[in-house]
């Protein structure tokens, strides 16, 4: 049985579902890369969205080549759009995100960084979603390795559910 939305997740509601599409990547002390990604936003009737996401390196045909990069948690909804969103990242890193949703668009900027010893250094991240039409459009700054904060990624993604 679907569960009915939670009334606080109403300016969340155009991320539900599965989320398949490319993007791209760089930064100042890297190559610039090409990658696919799934994503998934769910909820159970809680104030908040259940997500992940999972990315893989697309090959010059533009195949899904080697995994990269995946992260999961929970996008915390409050009343008037407030979002807070808890992270957690196999690379030893975990975040907490402040920001607000509106106008099927969501903006956050990390509160908390917290880092494992062997970890990048990474010290703080913006992102922001959107639909763009149909599709999902996101665009995620961070700031690590001494640089400023500016652009890391950005895709596109279809709605397949
Ligand atoms: C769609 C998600 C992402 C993809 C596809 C991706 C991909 C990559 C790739 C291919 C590299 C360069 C090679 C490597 O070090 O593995 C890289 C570097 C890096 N990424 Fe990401 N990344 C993603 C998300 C993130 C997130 C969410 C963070 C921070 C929480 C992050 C932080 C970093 C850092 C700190 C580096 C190292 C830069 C350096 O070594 O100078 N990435 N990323």
């Amino acid at each position: 049985m679907e569960p009915e939305l939670h009334p606080d997740l109403e300016p969340l509601a155009f991320l539900l579902g599965d989320w398949e599409g490319a993007g791209v990547g760089g930064y100042p002390t890297i190559e610039s890369f090409r990658f696919g990604q799934e994503i998934s936003f769910s909820h159970i009737g809680k104030p908040y969205l259940i997500y992940t996401s999972r990315t893989w390196r697309l090959d010059e045909e533009g195949n899904l080549a080697a995994p990269l990069a995946r992260e999961s948690g929970y996008w915390r909804a409050h009343p008037g759009g407030k979002v807070e969103l808890v992270l957690a990242h196999p690379t030893g890193i975990a975040e907490i995100y402040v920001g607000q949703a509106a106008f099927n668009r969501v903006e956050l900027v990390t509160d908390v960084v917290a880092r494992t010893e062997t970890a990048k250094e990474y010290t703080a991240g913006k992102r922001l979603y959107g639909l763009i039409g149909e599709d999902l459009g996101y665009a995620y700054d961070m700031a690590a390795e001494g640089q400023s904060l500016q652009s890391h990624l950005s895709a596109q993604l279809k709605r397949v559910s």
